[in-house]
């Protein structure tokens, strides 16, 4: 059985809560099991599943969030360097799936943070295990 960090940024909480609900509902139906920390905003999650992989407690990350465009350049930077962060990891050989939203508008959100539609943190939660079978067949 694996055990899955999930790194939450709870920017909008009422979003992460059903992103959440799929990540866990997936790690679960896989038999794995699964503990949450949580950052403010995406730009700290690369930075906490960093620190979470030093301890060396976990074998596989999923890494979840919604960052909304608003007036400036600063979507960019957020939606951006959080996802180069996370795949640094990757590169790094870490098992990480990234469920970080990247959207126009909170209807945007809903549609793929809503475990019965779109299902993004279900699908990050599957994504990060098919690394981590990947990386278990490879070694
Ligand atoms: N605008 C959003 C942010 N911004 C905050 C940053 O992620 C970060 O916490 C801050 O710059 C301090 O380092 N974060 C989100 O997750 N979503 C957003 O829409
Ligand atoms: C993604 C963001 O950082 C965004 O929410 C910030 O909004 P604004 O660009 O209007 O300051």
């Amino acid at each position: 059985m694996a055990h899955v960090l999930i790194a939450e940024a709870r920017f909008y909480a009422h979003l992460n809560d059903m992103l959440l609900d799929g990540a866990r509902g997936a790690i679960e139906a896989a038999g794995h099991s699964h503990e949450t920390i949580t950052v403010p905003g995406a730009l700290e999650l690369p930075g906490a599943v960093a620190l979470a992989a030093e301890s060396g407690n976990y074998d596989a990350f999923v890494a979840l969030g919604v960052v909304i465009r608003g007036e400036t350049y600063h979507f960019e930077i957020v939606a951006g360097e959080s996802a180069r962060g996370l795949m640094a990891l990757t590169m790094d050989g870490l098992a990480v799936g990234n469920g970080i939203l990247t959207v126009e508008n909170e209807a945007q959100a809903i549609a793929r943070a809503n475990p019965k539609h779109a299902n993004k943190g279900g699908g990050a939660a599957e994504a990060a295990l098919a690394l981590l079978e990947l990386k278990s067949k490879l070694s």
